[in-house]
Parts: structure tokens; sequence; C-alpha cells
């Protein structure tokens, strides 16, 4: 195993931020970790870089607790964003990556690779500070992962970046996992969490409320969806026995039902009113099973 979290508790004063928390992550996994603002992500994170000790509890990184010394090893994106806007970005992604014991001649090497991955080689020698949010977001990715580390904990990674940008930086952190990084996300995007991650946890004020494979989350939720298109008013099949929700869409209905019994009702039903253009039984998304955990929505 190589990261693990045993029963971190971090309390600040009498408030505790984070609640006996349990994860563990396989070597090479990405990880999603998921929770409304003040949840107690980026506590988690400072307990697991060792910058913030537990109250209670242990963070071990391939059997040894995370120190400055392990810092070569480490990549950290941090919530709030930490380049010196005054630097030019070469000299600070070569300087940070220095510090972390890369050779200069291969930390060079190594941003100009991403930098031209990122389609921004002509900042390099710009002040951080005359770049837009965005690209000063890459560069941030850029310093986290340059040095090439083993584990790689990004808070927020693809906060502020458009939809295009966000996929460039899935596609990369994707990469860097390939390569054999263990990888650790937060976000507030459920879908982010869906598409690049095996396992995942949910906190909600400090305590996990959901956790482990998401296929398996999904499939011990046991509540699925069934997608009606066609033309007819479909509010009636609201009343089927086992529809626990009905939601209209712009072509047709969705329902949330208890059990796939509910579905064939559902199917029965739908024939009766006209002409069905598509039928189909839908995995809850994480979104809803949180919602039904957590009892609200979540922005
Ligand atoms: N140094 C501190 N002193 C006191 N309270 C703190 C401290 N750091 C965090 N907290 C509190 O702990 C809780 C968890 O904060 P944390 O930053 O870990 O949440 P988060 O899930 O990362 O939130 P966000 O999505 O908004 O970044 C919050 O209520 C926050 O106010």
């Amino acid at each position: 195993m190589a990261l693990e979290v045993k029963g971190a508790t971090k309390k600040f004063g009498g408030f505790t931020a984070v609640d006996d928390l349990h994860l563990s992550v396989d070597q090479g996994q990405m990880y999603g970790f998921l929770g409304a603002n003040g949840a107690g992500k980026t506590t988690t994170f400072r307990m697991i870089l060792g910058l913030l000790d537990p109250t209670e509890g242990e963070v071990r990184w391939n059997g040894k607790s995370i120190t400055y010394a392990s810092s070569p090893e480490i990549g950290y994106l941090p919530e709030e964003r930490g380049l010196y806007p005054k630097m030019k970005v070469e000299e600070q992604l070569i300087y940070l990556a220095q510090l972390r014991k890369m050779p200069k001649s291969e930390a060079k090497k190594q941003m100009e690779h991403w930098l031209d991955r990122f389609e921004v080689p002509h900042y390099a020698t710009k002040k951080v500070e005359e770049l837009s949010k965005g690209n000063q977001q890459k560069i941030q990715l850029i310093a986290a992962l340059l040095h090439n580390p083993s584990l790689l904990i990004l808070d927020e990674p693809f906060s502020g970046l458009d939809p295009v940008n966000v996929e460039m930086l899935k596609s990369a952190i994707l990469d860097f996992q390939k390569q054999g990084a263990t990888i650790i996300f937060s976000s507030h995007r459920m879908d982010h969490v869906e598409e690049l991650c095996d396992d995942m946890s949910i906190l909600d004020h400090g305590k996990v409320v959901v956790s482990g494979s998401i296929r398996e989350v999904k499939r011990s939720f046991g509540k699925q969806n069934v997608r009606i298109k066609m033309d007819s008013e479909l509010s009636g099949l609201a009343d089927v026995h086992g529809v626990e929700n009905y939601t209209a869409t712009h072509d047709g209905a969705l329902f949330r039902i208890s059990d796939e019994t509910a579905a064939e009702r559902l199917l029965e039903e739908a024939l009766k009113l006209g002409k069905l253009r598509h039928f189909a039984i839908e995995e809850p998304s994480l979104e809803e099973i949180f919602i039904a955990k957590v009892g609200k929505a979540y922005a």
C-alpha cells in the first residue's frame, strides 16, 4: 500500500476539521476527494504532506511519514497558488525542481516538454504575474510534477480553467498516472472524479460519508435511473410503483427507481402512451449519491 491515512483527526481548538479519516491508495492509483467548501479536503492534504500534525492518527507513505526529506518524491499543487509573481516562469520552475534534487539540465529539459505540452512555451520568459489565471494554473501544475514525483497531490487542479484547458490538464494528469505515479486530487466537480478515478471519498463536515471504488459505491447504492425519450406527456408515470423521483427533460423524462422491476413496469406503461424513441436503465451519478447521503444539493 503506497499511501495510508489511519484515523487522522485534526482539531483547531474545539473545532474538528477532519474526523477519524481512513484511506489507502495503492501505487499508481488515482484517488478523488470530494466535498463542499470547508469539508476538510485541504486540511487532509496538509496532514498527508506533514505540513500539519494530526491531532490523532497517522499518515504513512510507503511505510514512513512524509517529511522535508521526502520532497523529491512528492508533488503538491496547493489550493492557494504558491508561485512568485515577480519571478520569470522558467527561473522559478527550474529553481523549484532543483530544490527537489533534480539536476538543472534535466529540469530545463522537462520544463520545455511540459510548457510545449500545455501550449505555453512562449511564457517561459514572462513573469508569472503577467499570465492569465488559467495559464498560471498550468505553470503551477508543471511546478508540482516537473521533478517527476511518485506521489502527486492536487488541490482543486481544475478550478478557474476553461473547458479546453480542463481537458488538457486532465489528459496530462492521466498520462502522469500511467507512468506509475500515485495521484490524489480534490474537486467540487463530481464528474471530474467519476471520469478520472477508480476510488474516492466524499467528505462532509470533516467526516467521510461515502468511500470506496466508484463502481462499488454505485452498485451498493442500489438505485438506478430510467431515461425515457418520447413525445407524450410522461408525468403520469411518476405514480408507477417503485418510482422514487421524476424529472422532466427536454426530450422526455428521467425516473429514479428503487429496483429493476420498476423499470419493467415503466416500460410497460410507457409503451401504452405512444411511440417510444429511447428507453435506458442508467447507473446513478455520484452527485445523486451525494445528495441522497448528505441530504443537500451540491454546488
Ligand atoms: N488553521 C486553521 N484554523 C482554524 N480553522 C481552520 C484552519 N484551517 C482550516 N480550518 C477550518 O477547517 C475546516 C476545513 O477546512 P478545509 O480548508 O480543509 O476545507 P476544504 O474542504 O479544503 O474547503 P474548500 O473546498 O473551501 O477549499 C473549515 O471549517 C475551516 O474553516
